[in-house]
């Protein structure tokens, strides 16, 4: 095994993307409203309400009217961070209730396993919060697979498309890039990693259109391609 790190997505590549785009994104959109309501004046959100009204460049915003454009961002799939925060939150009491457990695929959940078992740091890069990471990881349907990783990233250190945000991560790991690699089903995300020299490698699990990269459709294959 030539790596020492492997750094994966979450939505397409550990997780089914109508689990996402079916389950977590209506959940946040219906239950938002009343979080908000309740707890708007606790320090976590009350950084979050700040953070949105600065995006909106609106500094007099009101609740309802952010409300609203959470609402719109969520319809949109914008990868905003106060809004990826907010959600993690509202996920939280839904992993807690059972409204739902975090979708993990069979291929997946063994794979990391044996890699673990085999030394390699394994690390999630996701747009959705850390929070909400280790969150759909910790009631995942397989168990807490979060003792699995060693580490989480999300927007905070940049977006997925950008170059800049995988040099972060490297300082991060303080690995030299082709060390690790980074699996995802989003060729852009796949197309700002490489030219640091990150191995990449692409998960076509719901018919994604195929980039440059090489090509799995599963964690098995993935293990099989870089033996
Ligand atoms: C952490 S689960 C929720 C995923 C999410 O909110 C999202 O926007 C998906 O982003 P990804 O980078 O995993 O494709
Ligand atoms: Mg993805």
């Amino acid at each position: 095994m030539k790596y020492s790190a492997i750094i994966t997505d979450i939505e397409g590549t550990t997780s089914r993307i109508s689990f996402v785009t079916q389950v977590l994104f209506p959940y946040a959109a219906r239950q938002l409203p009343a979080f908000m309501q309740q707890h708007a004046s606790e320090p976590a959100v009350a950084e979050q309400l700040a953070a949105c009204r600065n995006l909106m460049q609106q500094p007099d915003a009101s609740l309802d009217a952010i409300i609203a454009q959470l609402q719109q961002w969520i319809a949109e799939d914008k990868k905003a961070t106060p809004l990826k925060a907010l959600q993690g939150m509202v996920w939280q009491q839904g992993y807690q209730n059972g409204a739902f457990t975090g979708h993990v695929y069979q291929d997946v959940f063994d794979a990391l396993s044996r890699w673990q078992q085999q030394g390699i740091k394994l690390y999630v890069y996701s747009s959705g919060s850390v929070q909400a990471q280790q969150l759909l990881f910790k009631y995942s349907d397989f168990g807490d697979m979060t003792p699995l990783f060693s580490g989480y990233f999300d927007t905070r250190i940049g977006a997925k498309r950008e170059m800049s945000s995988y040099a972060a991560i490297l300082q991060h790991l303080q690995l030299p890039p082709k060390q690790v690699l980074f699996l995802s089903d989003v060729v852009a995300e796949l197309d700002a990693a490489a030219p640091l020299g990150i191995g990449t490698m692409q998960l076509i699990r719901d018919g994604q259109v195929a980039g440059s990269h090489t090509i799995a459709h599963n964690f098995n294959q993935v293990e099989e391609l870089i033996a």
